[in-house]
């Protein structure tokens, strides 16, 4: 007997199904073992955050108000936060309470449904979009304790159905109420995102609309992430370290906490606001300023007592637009690619981690060699 299998008895809520293993909350929550799929090893785990990331937030306030003197110290705030650790909070960023409060809201309710229910949208192999349970279908070990369930959003469409859309056509008309909190939330979080993107534009010196204006066409994923209580938390993770593939990411967590930043050579808990959205850089826009903006390394761990649930809007160009920085550089970091391209290679080649970059760089001049 092969040690999956053994796992498979010792564990009655892991199930085979077409080779992977089924998440199924409702049974894990209450096994005291937890299974060796996701088990993570010691150096992903250890050093525990004994800290809380002390950066103040950035308050976009005057941003919005048209206030120079205010703009410049969000821009210096932020240029700051993204040489070091590509990390930084917002708030005063014009977004109502309502729709985050309503997004959450639908959000629970979709990880409430019935297993067979979220197994039937199940992403398919190479897809971003889709229900996903731990992953299992595509790993067979370091497993994260989540669930995930994500779709895409077009930013060029402007106030449109094609969220709604989706999510009928996924979940049948029922769910038309969800798929418009859903296409309100993603309008928001594009609006949100080019506002950010002019900030960085101004923090980097370069023409205040440029960033603004490359991602105006853009098509991003938002997710939905799930992470249940978890008896063994501390042998395991909800994410893994990782830096984001894409460009930005803005994400609301609840008020439970499990989001820390590696910073200072540690990790760094990012407590809970509820009135703040977390911007991450991505190694997409790391390539995009040449370097010279981190993108950030980060992870989620779980807890004993209380499922946490967060948010995520990553924030992609459009798939074929080439990623180069703005000005001439002396010396370019990175090569000339497109999202397509490091999409692909997350998707069908490699598992996101903490050196995609470096790694992509390389398969790319493999796979397409430039001039
Ligand atoms: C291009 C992507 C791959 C992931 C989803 C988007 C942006 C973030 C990536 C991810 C979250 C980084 C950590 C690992 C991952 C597998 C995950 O835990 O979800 C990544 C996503 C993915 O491939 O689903
Ligand atoms: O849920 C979180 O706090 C982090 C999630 C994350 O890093 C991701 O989805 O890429
Ligand atoms: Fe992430």
């Amino acid at each position: 007997m092969d040690s999956s299998a053994s796992t498979l008895i010792l564990c009655p809520s892991l199930n085979r199904e077409n080779g992977g293993v089924v998440f199924d909350t409702s049974l894990l929550e209450k096994q005291s073992n937890l299974p060796t799929q996701f088990l993570w090893p010691h150096e992903d785990l250890a050093y525990a955050a004994q800290d809380e990331l002390k950066d103040p937030p950035v308050d976009l306030q005057g941003f919005f108000n048209g206030d120079q003197q205010a703009i410049n110290v969000a821009a210096a705030q932020i240029r700051a936060a993204c040489l070091n650790h590509g990390f930084f909070q917002v708030i005063n960023h014009g977004v109502d309470s309502t729709i985050v409060c309503a997004a959450h809201k639908q959000i629970d309710e979709f990880f409430k449904l019935p297993l067979s229910r979220k197994l039937d949208i199940k992403r398919k192999p190479g897809a971003l979009c889709g229900y996903s349970g731990a992953h299992a279908d595509r790993f067979a070990t370091k497993l994260p304790w989540k669930e995930t369930f994500s779709f895409a959003y077009q930013h060029a469409d402007g106030p449109g159905l094609d969220v709604v859309n989706y999510i009928k056509s996924v979940l049948g008309n029922d769910f038309e109420e969800a798929g418009c909190v859903y296409q309100k939330y993603c309008e928001t979080m594009k609006d949100l995102s080019l506002a950010i993107l002019e900030l960085l534009g101004m923090s980097l010196g370069v023409d205040r609309m440029h960033y603004r204006k490359y991602f105006e066409d853009g098509r991003s994923i938002m997710r939905g992430n799930n992470y249940p209580p978890c008896k063994e938390a501390g042998l395991t993770l909800g994410t893994g370290p990782h830096s984001d593939p894409n460009s930005l990411t803005i994400l609301h967590q609840d008020q439970v906490g499990g989001l820390q930043i590696f910073s200072d050579n540690k990790w760094q808990a990012i407590k809970p606001r509820p009135d703040a959205f977390v911007v991450n850089i991505g190694d997409t826009f790391m390539a995009l300023s040449n370097g010279r903006y981190k993108s950030c390394l980060h992870r989620a761990v779980v807890n004993k007592e209380r499922v946490r649930r967060s948010l995520v809007f990553f924030v992609n160009p459009k798939d074929d637009k080439i990623v180069r920085p703005p000005q001439d550089v002396m010396k370019r970091e990175y090569p000339d690619f497109t999202w397509s391209d490091l999409r692909e290679f997350t998707q069908n080649h490699y598992r996101a981690d903490t050196t995609t970059l470096q790694n992509f760089v390389q398969w790319l001049s493999f796979t397409k060699p430039q001039p």
